[in-house]
């Protein structure tokens, strides 16, 4: 699918503005972007369901802009999977192929297996749990083997146990099916298991795309980074795969030589007895398995992280070392 220079407006307002993107074979696609900027509009102009759209969607060489929501071969799944309470679970996925004027009856039973709710048929949708509900919603949308499937937020309504699980599943569902697939999310970790690219947004632009580790590692701008979680950005002067920096030297073998800015996530700095930087915890919080620590400096406060079981109390002196792994390089890169 080519989408290109696509606008959406509300009236004055430009809630997607000029946006292109493709979305290969089988690839899969998530929209990663702060709440407002234009996510759910973008998916759902490329679904048919905006009216104001200017620029054009191609499938191939077919132009879908104007073609109406039925005839764009699209699947839909929303945050609340939007099940017909009154049929059960064959009767919502059959629903989907009868759109489709598909009449196999060994096909629900195939959908049923690959979303994992074999034996499922019978059961009324509104006595299943949320994530069960999503995967029916999720069979119904792949039943007539839709050539791209349009997810926006499709696990936001979960726990966040299950919302890993389904995540995880998910991803391997989209591969095995080899369907293409453009996922709106505003949950970094989400993107990252589900996508083989990300697209992120911001105030209805595409500011960057890439693989995971490539948006990562590169954040385009000190905005994108600060987006996916960098709490503070360091000038940096890198030679042969060292960096310099106000924190001390850091290892960064993959970052080219020059000036830089280095965006740091909480985990770039690290509770160490040798490390270099000495400050005072002020803040700290317990996560699922680890500390993040709230530290004073001379002259600023840090986020940095210390393990479960060594990590000092509020008041106490701490040393940090840097840890590459949390350390981003900002600016366009070169391809
Ligand atoms: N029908 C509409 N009429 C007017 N403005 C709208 C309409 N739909 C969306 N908007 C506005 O367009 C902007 C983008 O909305 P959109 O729902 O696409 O954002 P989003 O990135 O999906 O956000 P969220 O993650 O919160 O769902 C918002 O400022 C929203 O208020």
């Amino acid at each position: 699918m080519r989408i290109r220079n696509l606008t959406v407006r509300f009236g004055q307002f430009t809630a997607v503005d000029d946006v292109s993107l493709d979305i290969g074979d089988g690839e899969v696609v998530a929209l990663l972007g702060p709440s407002g900027c234009g996510k759910s509009t973008l998916l759902r102009a490329v679904a048919g369901l905006e009216s104001q759209v200017e620029g054009t969607i191609r499938w191939g060489e077919q132009d879908l802009t104007s073609a109406p929501v039925h005839k764009r071969g699209i699947g839909l799944v929303f945050q609340d999977g939007q099940l017909f309470p009154h049929r059960d679970v064959a009767g919502n996925v059959r629903f989907g192929l009868r759109m489709h004027r598909i009449d196999d009856p060994h096909r629900v039973d195939e959908l049923l297996e690959l979303v994992g709710l074999s034996g499922y048929q019978r059961r009324k949708v509104t006595e299943l749990s949320g994530g069960e509900q999503q995967r029916v919603a999720l069979a119904r949308a792949l039943a007539p083997q839709p050539r791209l499937l349009l997810l926006d937020e499709p696990l936001s309504a979960l726990d966040r146990a299950l919302r890993e699980q389904l995540a995880i599943d998910l991803a391997r569902l989209l591969r095995k099916t080899g369907t293409s697939a453009l996922v709106v999310t505003h949950d970094h970790d989400e993107a990252f298991t589900l996508a083989d690219r990300v697209a992120l947004m911001r105030q209805g632009r595409i500011v960057q795309t890439g693989t995971a580790d490539e948006v990562w590692r590169y954040p385009v701008d000190e905005q994108t980074a600060t987006f996916l979680g960098c709490g503070l950005i360091l000038d940096a002067d890198v030679a042969n795969g060292t960096a310099v920096t106000d924190f001390g030297e850091i290892a960064l073998p993959w970052a080219p030589d020059g000036d830089h800015k280095i965006g740091l996530r909480p985990n770039a700095l690290v509770a160490d007895p040798d490390g270099p930087i000495e400050g005072e915890v002020s803040g700290r919080v317990h996560r699922r398995d680890h500390v993040r620590l709230l530290v004073k400096l001379e002259h600023r406060e840090v986020d940095a992280v210390a393990s479960i079981t060594a990590a000092p109390q509020p008041g106490e002196p701490v040393r940090l070392r840097l840890e590459p792994d949390g350390c981003a390089l900002l600016g366009p890169r070169e391809r």
